[in-house]
């Protein structure tokens, strides 16, 4: 009669199965006596075991130890335990349920010498007999069993039941899982059948002499007794009594310790290695195991865990029998026996009752299975509506209960970003308030150094004492987007005077007999950057405290101010609030007619809102030539500038006066800019283009849109009338120019400087501006919060420049001297500059100093026309460190030697401030 397996490991799958509850695995720990070889060798026993289930190491034991002192297992078996007791207690009840179509298995496991073999012999032996015996007196019971063997020597699958077996393949069935290729399988005709074949594997089986043990086993043995039983009264109509289970004898080869402890043979060393390794991976897999069988468990490493795997903690009975030598001189490997009882202890398999069936009785079960089924499905029809609002109630909860978890965490997430949130405003008040410490002693420095009725403090902040209007403290960064300034108690002057500029943002003129402005204007608050009040003149105002002002009824700050700022820094929002109502009420003309500061501002408007010019400048050697011709021009350059400013710091100044030139030089430049461009076929989309961007002047819209009728040529002077005639018209309107460049704290300034520098380092590159000047420019500013204006509008003009350049029927810019400035020509201009700067490397640099520069610019010393090369080599790159170097190399080229930052402004200063001749000379000029 066909059975539908025959693989009893795999029949649960397709047959009929009754599960049995989960159990784990059985394990006992088995002592050997003590051998000869250790008693001659005074090797002491150190473990024994007590009440049947404890095996102790018997020496003391620090309680810090990290080796427990006891171990606990299903059973323990001393050295006087004999295998018989051994079997009984420890494998018999799992070997035996193989007659009950339980799959079974019983290991050996253990160290070398450690009476593995000596032990699975006699459990298998006493399996056997049992095994007959049940047979003998089950006579209602028909039996058909089976046996193979195999041994794992050195990873190859050896059939223990041929003679000279080759290696063997495992094989990946489907319905079985792995199986061994070509297994002997017979058929046992007795006991003694079984017997003679056992000896035949015993005999078959590799083993070799190792120094611990004679006869060493040097492979992995499994054994497999198949058991299939059959009732003998159903035999012809019902195959459902067929069990069918194997029972696996499992010798494993022993684990060992150093392979010169084991053996100094080449093949013995090769055989530890491979029984080391799957022994490796068998303890990988019952230690995976023993937490679950969740996760990957590594079967497939090794033959032996690959051909074990149904049978470990799978549908099978497992018992493992861990022997080990009491011997002092194995603790190691005692221990590691015992670690690995302990983790197989925690295996939990589940065998089932592997019942076979013929396919008629097994399409009996199925269909009994499917109407188990339909009935269990009405059942569940029935029952549907109550089971459903059960489990939508039970759903309803636990949503109910995760909203609640949902809100929990984020409050706490927004408390957490709360605190967050304050620490950083705490960083950034305290950042805020040094800065400002910083600028304010810095200022007062200047104050107090200077003698004059203008300084400038160390950030370009300018104060103006002016007797008829108090002091006046511009601060001439452009950080500060308003003006403001105290009046001395006068009752004859106005209370406060507010003036608006468009292009400087505002002016705010305050004036009150406490010297504290007193209307509000939240809107303009947030673009407070720095103001500061101060009463100079006469002591009679006092030195603006919010505090005070407070006390007084002056300035309300609100809560939110008060927690978000300092109080000092509060009291100035505030009172600059109160200020830009009174700037609106203020009128550019009637100030700028009586005040002096209209000066600064005009100056200030003028490089807000012409920046873009002096392009032509940009592009060949003559932009200091340009400037210094512009500077020749006094009634433009305002006097605070062109004077000599006691106790101002250099640097400032020749920034200042750098800037004052290029705002005059601009101003004949942009026009010419302007009307070239006018021009121009789509000069309109360029000029929209640029207001869009808010990049061009309003002057700039003004000629586009035909309000300036200049010729193309005009004359700087004329330029600059009317320059200054369209910029005073255009003072009462919105800036849109107004040059956003206000770094809030250094760190946003250092961050937002470096994006800045590495623009204009592109621009430069991308409009081929002259190496001079940006390695000026590069040294010159580096970094300083005062340095933010300048990079504003060198950005914006070099923007303006490499737009109109990039556009294809743009003609271009005509510098002073009436020659076109495009691409091709700036580059023309270019190469020139290059050329003088390599005749200079010959005339500045010794032979030395050249090479050592060669060597440095990667220049091979034995090539040809190294100068050329090497100013070649200036400015092509726009990395940092290259544009660093290149910057540097100039400077020395041209006269202009770094010694530092200090040194180098001082120089500039000296170079570019006008002190009493009006006249600037740049020694790295005249080359
Ligand atoms: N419980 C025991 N009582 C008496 N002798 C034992 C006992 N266990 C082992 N022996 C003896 O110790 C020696 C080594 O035993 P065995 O060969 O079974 O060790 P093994 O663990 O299989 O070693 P290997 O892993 O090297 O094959 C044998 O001579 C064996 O007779």
């Amino acid at each position: 009669m066909p059975l539908s397996l025959v693989n009893p490991i795999a029949q649960d799958c397709k047959m009929g199965s009754e599960e049995m509850a989960e159990e784990k695995f059985l394990v006992s720990v088995r002592l050997r006596p003590i051998n000869a070889k250790e008693i001659e060798k005074n090797d002491p026993a150190d473990w024994d075991c007590v009440d049947g289930t404890s095996v102790v190491f018997k020496p003391y034991l620090p309680e810090r130890s990290l080796y427990p002192s006891s171990y606990t297992f299903d059973r323990v078996f001393g050295c006087a335990c004999d295998t018989r007791q051994v079997y009984d207690e420890g494998a018999k009840e799992v070997a035996l349920s193989v007659l009950h179509g339980i799959n079974a298995s019983i290991f050996a496991y253990g160290q070398t010498s450690s009476g593995k073999t000596y032990t699975m012999c006699g459990i298998t032996a006493h399996t056997v007999d049992d095994i007959y015996d049940y047979i003998r007196r089950h006579g209602d019971r028909e039996y058909v069993l089976k046996f193979s063997a195999i041994e794992i020597y050195n990873e190859a699958v050896r059939d223990l039941l041929i003679a000279d077996s080759l290696p063997l393949r495992l094989l990946d069935d489907p319905e079985r899982g792995t199986v061994v290729d070509k297994l002997t399988e017979e058929t046992l005709r007795d006991q003694w059948h079984l017997n003679d074949l056992l000896a035949i594997c015993a005999a078959q089986r590799q083993v070799g002499e190792t120094s611990l043990n004679e006869m060493s086993s040097r492979s992995h043995q499994i054994l497999r007794l198949t058991v299939q039983s059959t009732a003998r009264e159903f035999t012809s109509k019902d195959s459902s009594s067929t069990l069918l289970a194997s029972v696996n004898f499992v010798d494993l080869a022993g684990s060992e310790r150093a392979a010169s402890q084991v053996s100094s043979a080449s093949n013995r060393i090769k055989e530890g290695c491979h029984i080391n390794r799957s022994l490796l991976t068998l303890g990988t897999v019952i230690r995976k195991l023993s937490k679950g069988r969740s996760g990957h468990i590594p079967f497939r490493d090794s033959k032996l865990t690959r051909i074990l795997q149904p049978y470990l903690g799978g549908n099978a009975r497992t018992a493992i029998i861990c022997t080990m030598s009491p011997a002092r001189s194995h603790i190691e490997q005692s221990r590691n026996t015992l670690l690995f009882a302990s983790c197989a202890k925690q295996v939990v398999t589940n065998a089932k009752v592997n019942v076979m069936m013929s396919d008629k009785a097994f399409m009996k079960h199925l269909q009994r299975e499917i109407s188990r089924l339909e009935n269990e499905l009405r059942h569940a029809g029935f029952s549907t509506p109550n089971d459903h609002s059960d489990v939508l109630q039970d759903k309803d909860a636990q949503i109910k209960k995760m909203e609640c978890k949902i809100k929990e965490l984020m409050l706490q997430r927004d408390f957490a970003q709360s605190r967050l949130n304050d620490l950083l405003q705490a960083v950034v008040d305290e950042q805020s308030r040094q800065w400002e410490e910083s600028t304010q002693a810095s200022y007062l420095h200047a104050r107090s150094n200077s003698d004059d009725t203008f300084s400038i403090s160390g950030l370009s902040g300018i104060d103006y004492q002016n007797p008829q209007i108090g002091n006046l403290r511009c601060n001439a960064q452009v950080q500060v987007n308003k003006f403001s300034y105290h009046e001395p108690l006068d009752d004859q002057l106005p209370p406060s005077r507010t003036i608006s500029n468009p292009a400087l943002n505002e002016l705010t003129l305050h004036q009150t007999k406490e010297g504290i402005i007193e209307e509000d204007s939240e809107e303009h608050c947030k673009e407070v950057r720095c103001v500061e009040i101060h009463a100079l003149s006469d002591g009679r105002a006092n030195e603006f405290n919010p505090l005070n002002a407070e006390r007084e009824g002056l300035v309300t700050p609100t809560e939110d101010t008060l927690e978000k700022f300092s109080p000092q820094y509060a009291g100035c929002i505030d009172c600059v609030n109160r200020a830009d109502e009174n700037l609106n009420k203020l009128g550019a003309d009637e100030f700028s007619q009586s005040n002096p500061v209209k000066k600064v501002i005009s100056t200030r408007e003028s490089i807000l809102t012409r920046s873009n010019s002096c392009m032509a400048s940009l592009m060949n050697n003559s932009v200091f030539s340009l400037l210094e011709d512009a500077d020749q021009d006094h009634e433009t350059t305002p006097k605070f500038l062109s004077k000599g400013i006691s106790g101002m710091p250099k640097g400032v100044g020749c920034r200042l006066s750098i800037f004052s030139d290029w705002i005059e030089e601009s101003k004949a430049s942009e026009k010419v800019l302007l009307s070239n461009m006018a021009k121009t076929a789509d000069v309109d989309e360029i000029v929209q283009k640029e207001i869009d961007a808010n990049v061009i002047s309003t002057e700039v819209k003004n000629v586009v849109d035909g309000n300036n009728e200049q010729p193309l040529f005009a004359d700087q002077e004329t330029q600059r009338h009317q320059l200054e005639t369209i910029g005073s018209e255009e003072k009462q309107k919105d800036g849109l120019n107004a040059i956003p460049c206000s770094p809030e704290s250094p760190l946003q300034w250092q961050l937002e400087f470096l994006r800045k520098q590495e623009e204009i380092i592109q621009l430069w590159h991308a409009c081929h501006v002259s190496l001079v000047h940006r390695s000026c420019f590069f040294l010159l500013f580096k970094g300083d919060t005062t340095d933010s204006f300048y990079m504003e509008v060198e950005c914006r003009r070099l923007s303006l420049l490499k737009n109109i350049f990039s556009h294809r029927n743009a003609s271009g810019i005509v510098a002073e001297d009436g020659s076109r400035l495009n691409p091709s020509s700036s580059m023309r201009y270019l190469r020139q500059e290059r050329y003088r700067l390599c005749k200079l490397i010959g005339k500045v640099f010794s032979p030395q100093e050249r090479e050592s520069l060669y060597a440095k610019w990667g220049i091979s010393l034995n090539s040809k026309k190294r100068r050329i090369q090497l100013s070649q080599l200036m400015w092509t790159e726009t990395d940092i460190e290259h544009v660093k170097e290149s910057a540097s190399l100039v400077a020395k080229l041209v006269g202009f030697v770094e010694q530092g930052e200090e040194t180098m402004k001082e120089m500039f200063g000296l170079n570019f401030a006008v002190q009493q001749t009006h006249k600037r000379s740049f020694s790295w000029m005249q080359w």
